[in-house]
């Protein structure tokens, strides 16, 4: 009664794209909660956050994380700050959680200047910088696994997971 496996990390780290591909290739359903919010508040995170304010955003995110975990058919990729309530790091301790770690630069290059993560907007290097050193030992914290995603493709890092897996 829980999802295949469940990638959490920073923005850029590639969670989303990685959970798309493992889905695929495990024949599995792939679930966003942040797609998930998107569909129930029936904006964008970016109009979530001018509208409501962040705090609005993470009760809509605890919401969408509580349901998705009763989903045993999902690959699931979390928001970057998903791991941020204490109650999200208590919910996943029973579940197969893989960490997508990825350096400042590399995660700046991915997610570019786009308006679609507020919480990076201004400097983005800067923002990815702070938003890592707090969340790292979180992220550590969860995870049964930590993968390495600098300087390799989506194909290998989701070969390296669907071993993990067994
Ligand atoms: N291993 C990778 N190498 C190069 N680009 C990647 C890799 N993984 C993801 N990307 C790209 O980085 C961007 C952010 O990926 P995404 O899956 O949205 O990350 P996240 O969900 O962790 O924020 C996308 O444009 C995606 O195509
Ligand atoms: O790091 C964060 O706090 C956030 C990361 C985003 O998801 P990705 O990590 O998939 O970009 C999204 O949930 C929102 O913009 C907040
Ligand atoms: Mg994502």
């Amino acid at each position: 009664m829980s999802p295949v496996v469940v990638l959490v990390g920073p923005p850029g780290s590639g969670k989303s794209t990685i959970a798309a591909l493992l889905a695929t290739r495990l024949g599995r359903t792939h679930r966003d909660t942040d797609t998930d919010v998107v569909n129930e508040a029936g904006k964008p995170i970016s109009d979530i956050f001018v509208d409501s304010g962040e705090a609005a955003f993470r009760a809509l995110e605890r919401a969408a994380i509580v349901a998705a975990l009763k989903d045993d058919d999902a690959v699931l990729s979390l928001g970057g700050g998903a791991i941020l309530d204490p109650e999200t790091r208590a919910d996943l301790a029973g579940h197969n959680v893989v960490y997508l770690d990825v350096s400042i630069g590399e995660a700046a290059k991915r997610v570019g200047l786009g308006v679609a993560r507020p919480l990076l907007l201004g400097n983005v290097r800067t923002q990815l910088k702070n938003l890592m050193d707090a969340r790292r030992p979180l992220y550590v914290e969860v995870a049964k696994l930590t993968v390495t995603t600098d300087g390799r493709t989506p194909e290998e890092i989701a070969d390296e997971i669907v071993e993990h897996l067994g």
